[in-house]
């Protein structure tokens, strides 16, 4: 099986999967997110797999969803969106949200390797793993609200971070470092980003050194207590309000046809533009 956006490499028990657009920021074209979930699914079949990392490839993990480089317009052409709403919702929910949680329910310990920015989408990656390391470099945000929406997709941040964090960041935007994400409970540790990958590396085949199916019931039951707690229906419930900022964000122009014939630049400014003296 051969990847164009991904790297897939074994270390004993342990599988690393490496998104692999460093020029974009590793920025998750649809053709990358479909990667990964095929990714995922043979990393679940490969019975000798015990232990996942999930890496970004360059300076950082990932600026989020591709907006409009080359190859996803291009990739836009050959699988042009469904038309109406209802094309909408369908490849917004397959794409963004069915993924998210099959990736969550996972039956293998996942561990996201966060350096640089992790951003939106990248930050919907990282939050469906199990771990997640972070270099002291780690930016993390969600800036939907900057562009007239609400949060994200997949939007776990009210269980990531606590409620009134996850408030505090949709309502700025702003980026929150490293060591406020371990405050918050968002990541596990913070290493020096040159020790990221070894250090990730040696916390997996600690892991893997454990029976699959003691890890995978133990993973369950976490799971299925944030089940029995709401969270999945949170999820899904987020993800319609997610949905309900679409017609609002066509009139403010930042989603739909007149976003697409902008320039990824264009649009990135509308989420970076400085409010105040505090932003980043
Ligand atoms: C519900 C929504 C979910 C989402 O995830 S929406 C996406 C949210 N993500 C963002 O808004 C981040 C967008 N990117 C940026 O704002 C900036 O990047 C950064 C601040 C992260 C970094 O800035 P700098 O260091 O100056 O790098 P650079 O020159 O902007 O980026 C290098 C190349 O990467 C491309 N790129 C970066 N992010 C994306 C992206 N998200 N989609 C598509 N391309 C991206 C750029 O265009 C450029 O490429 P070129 O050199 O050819 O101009």
């Amino acid at each position: 099986m051969t990847y164009t956006t991904l790297l897939w490499e074994r270390f004993g028990a342990v599988l690393r999967i490496t998104a692999n657009r460093p020029e974009v920021l590793n920025a998750q074209s649809r053709v990358l997110l479909t990667e990964l979930d095929a990714a995922l699914q043979r990393a679940v079949d490969e019975t000798d797999v015990k232990v996942v990392i999930i890496a970004g490839a360059g300076k950082h993990f990932s600026a989020g969803h591709d907006l409009g480089s080359p190859q996803e317009m291009e990739d836009q052409k050959r699988h042009p969106v469904a038309p109406g709403f209802e094309g909408e919702y369908r490849r917004l929910s397959a794409l963004y949200l069915e993924t998210c949680l099959r990736w969550r329910d996972v039956p293998k310990p996942t561990i996201a390797q966060v350096q640089g920015y992790c951003i939106m989408g990248g930050l919907m990656l990282a939050s469906c793993c199990d771990l997640i390391i972070a270099a002291d470099d780690a930016l993390f945000a969600d800036r939907a609200v900057r562009w007239g929406g609400a949060h994200v997709q997949y939007f776990s941040m009210p269980w990531d971070l606590g409620p009134r964090k996850a408030k505090e960041y949709l309502f700025t935007g702003e980026f929150f470092t490293a060591a406020q994400a371990e405050a918050m409970g968002l990541v596990n540790r913070v290493v020096p980003r040159a020790a990221l990958e070894a250090q990730t590396l040696e916390l997996a085949q600690r892991i893997a050194v454990n029976d699959a199916y003691a890890l995978r019931m133990a993973k369950r039951s976490v799971n299925e207590t944030l089940d029995a707690q709401g969270q999945r229906a949170a999820l899904e419930n987020a993800f319609k309000n997610y949905m309900l900022t679409i017609p609002t964000r066509i009139e403010h122009g930042t989603y739909g046809n007149a976003a697409r014939e902008r320039s990824p630049k264009e649009r990135f400014a509308v989420l970076n533009r400085k409010l105040g003296a505090a932003d980043t």
